[in-house]
């Protein structure tokens, strides 16, 4: 028997030493690896590498190409295919990033300005290399912002933007559910009054403008010194993040957006609430149909007229274009764009809406209409139901798209319990705004408003289990009008006629609740038209007539459910508990409760049922 390094037997036979030396032998150097059972410290694999670079370099694999390369096709032609499709694409970005009043910008280079070459160097290498090819505009008047280079991360995946924000967006934090911590900076929610629409000839005519519109004019010339103020702010930085999205999952609508932002917060939340187009589509995207230029860390000059604060967000149909300064509320990009289809949509006789949408096994769609904050997310994702969406829709000759990728909740006081879906779609990939979490186990707590009431999840619509992908339904059947009633006044549900339907459609009354936008503190009564009146950009009657017309030719049954408070108003009574308005929803879905019998009320005239089938 022979010791060694600890293995002994009991030498009843029934245990053999492997062939090889028997005391183990201490190698130093060219130790080659699986020798015979030696077992020492350095015994485990090792790595082929000679520096600590090149093991650094083993550990990233060169992605696929977006181009696909043949099986058997010419390699290098393949090769130079993709350099120049990527030299189409930086061409491109370029010219959204080009100011206008400069012959020259910035050399837009493709990667991190942070990465190092494997020389060790950081400046970019020139005309060679896919990722770092580069694009310079033509040169003229030479200025140092001719002279440097902007880096542009384009359509990052979202670990390489967690990584982004981590490392350079103080604020940014990994919860213990995996998702992204970010902070939106002072502006917790939309700035409706800062919003602008430029006014020209075509736009005069074609908008609704004047009181209660949320459309404020400016001109075009305003317009173009805030978008070279955006446009040199973001070609001051050494990065900017390019998104190139979809909006809108009926193909035949589909729009081409592509975001330039300074945050990888920015560009993480338009990935998972834009369309993500898979590789072969990015290939062949070419030219966007509009552009946002996001310098929201970037005040607004106040001297520029039409400016009445430091922030603007400002929309150019014209040009498609829009630019957002001074505020770094994710939102209002996804609200910018929504309007834009509140004016592409109506003009293809397409009726946008603001509205969250489900679909039953049977293939029965529901609308859920409702201002910010009143039910539209939470109640369209139903664990016995197909998500089509949960916010923003369209509505033509042929069924219901969802505009969207994502979904855009509030998590004020959030539970397990109460929304298991919402809560298990908060992991990694999901972007979590202004939430507060314990500074050691990173567990958030979502009853802490201390940064805001507006708190919210951004996650791609995947991530909700039943979600219908594509997102697309058939005519809608049921149409459910939510309205969050802070003063005890709506009853529960009522069934409401079609005139009884346009007349909240139009009046879209509902207590603002704290939070979505700037400075609400408290419930306050708003009446905002289509339930969404900061996005429409025609007169309201324009998509009341369309939905009129959609739901007369489908015998859609509308209802108004109050997902405020009843009996008692805000600070007396207490909200209708979420549990009980899923009822009425599911006896909606269901088809009991057009079955039950009503009674008119005195005041309003409404339908309302003498008692509700609870199921379940
Ligand atoms: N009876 C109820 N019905 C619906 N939601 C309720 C009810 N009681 C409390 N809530 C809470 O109200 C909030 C509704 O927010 P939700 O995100 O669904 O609004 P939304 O209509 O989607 O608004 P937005 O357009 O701003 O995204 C959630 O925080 C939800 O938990
Ligand atoms: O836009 C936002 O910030 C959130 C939202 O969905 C709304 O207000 O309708
Ligand atoms: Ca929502
Ligand atoms: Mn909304």
């Amino acid at each position: 028997m022979s010791g060694g390094n600890g293995n002994a037997t009991n030498g009843d036979g029934g245990f053999s030493f492997p062939k090889g030396p028997v005391m183990p032998k201490i190698t130093t150097g060219a130790a080659k690896r699986g020798n015979g059972g030696v077992c020492h410290d350095d015994s485990g694999p090792t790595v082929n590498v000679s520096t600590i670079d090149e093991l650094h370099s083993l550990q990233k694999k060169r992605s696929a190409p977006t181009t696909p390369i043949n099986q058997g096709g010419a390699a290098a032609f393949a090769a130079v295919s993709e350099e120049e499709r990527q030299k189409i694409q930086l061409q491109s970005i370029s010219a959204s990033l080009a100011s206008l009043t400069r012959e020259s910008g910035p050399k837009v280079v493709r990667g991190d300005p942070a990465e190092k070459k494997a020389d060790g160097s950081t400046t970019p290498a020139y005309a060679h290399g896919q990722h770092h090819s580069i694009f310079s505009p033509a040169t003229g008047a030479v200025s140092d912002s001719s002279l440097k280079f902007t880096h542009v991360l384009y359509n990052l995946s979202p670990a390489e933007l967690y990584e982004q924000a981590i490392k350079y967006e103080k604020g940014s934090f990994i919860t213990s559910n995996g998702a992204l911590a970010t902070l939106s900076g002072a502006k917790t929610g939309r700035a409706p009054r800062d919003k602008r629409v430029v006014r020209d000839a075509t736009t005069e005519d074609e908008l609704w403008w004047g009181k209660g519109s949320p459309n404020i004019e400016m001109d075009e010339h305003t317009f173009m010194v805030n978008r070279e103020r955006a446009v040199d702010y973001l070609n001051s930085l050494d990065k900017v993040f390019v998104n190139d999205q979809y909006l809108n999952w009926d193909p035949e609508n589909r729009i081409k957006v592509r975001i330039v932002s300074a945050r990888a917060y920015h560009s993480l939340f338009m990935h998972n609430m834009c369309i993500r187009p898979t590789q072969e589509e990015l290939e062949s995207f070419g030219t966007p149909d509009f552009t946002i230029y996001n310098a929201g860390q970037f005040p607004c000059n106040r001297y520029t007229h039409y400016m009445t604060s430091s922030t603007s967000v400002d929309l150019n149909l014209a040009r498609r274009e829009m630019v957002i300064l001074g505020t770094q509320y994710a939102g209002e990009m996804k609200k910018g764009l929504f309007s834009v289809m509140h004016y592409l949509m109506p003009k293809r006789r397409i009726l946008s809406l603001h509205s969250g949408c489900n679909m039953g096994k049977d293939g029965d769609v529901a609308l859920f209409f409702g201002l910010s904050g009143t039910g539209k997310t939470t109640l369209s994702t139903d664990h016995n139901r197909y998500l089509i969406g949960d916010d923003e829709h369209c509505w033509t000759e042929t069924g219901v798209s969802n505009i969207e990728g994502g979904c855009y909740a509030k998590c004020v006081d959030l539970s397990r319990e109460k929304e298991p879906d919402i809560w298990n779609a908060i992991k990694f990939g999901t972007v979590l705004e202004n939430v507060v979490f314990d500074e050691h186990t990173r567990e958030v707590d979502y009853t802490d408003k201390s940064v805001t009431e507006n708190t919210r999840a951004a996650y791609p619509i995947e991530f909700i289990p039943n979600a219908k992908i594509p997102c697309v339904g058939p005519h809608p059947k049921n149409v459910i009008l939510l309205a969050c009633d802070a003063f005890g006044v709506l009853p529960p549900v009522s069934k409401l006629n079609l005139a009884q339907t346009m007349y909240h459609f139009i009046s879209g009354y509902t207590a603002l609740v704290a939070g979505t936008e700037d400075g609400i503190k408290e419930p306050t009564a708003t009446f905002s038209a289509c339930f969404g009146a900061a996005f429409i950009m025609l007169h309201p009657t324009k998509y009341a007539a369309m939905l009129a017309e959609k739901m007369k030719s489908q015998g859609a049954t509308a209802w108004l459910v109050n997902t405020g408070w009843s009996g008692g108003s805000y600070g007396v009574g207490n909200r209708i508990k979420l549990a009980y308005t899923r009822k009425i929803i599911d006896a909606i879905h269901s088809g009991s409760l057009l079955k039950a019998n009503y009674k008119k009320t005195e005041i309003f005239g409404f339908e309302i049922p003498t008692e509700i089938e609870v199921v379940g």
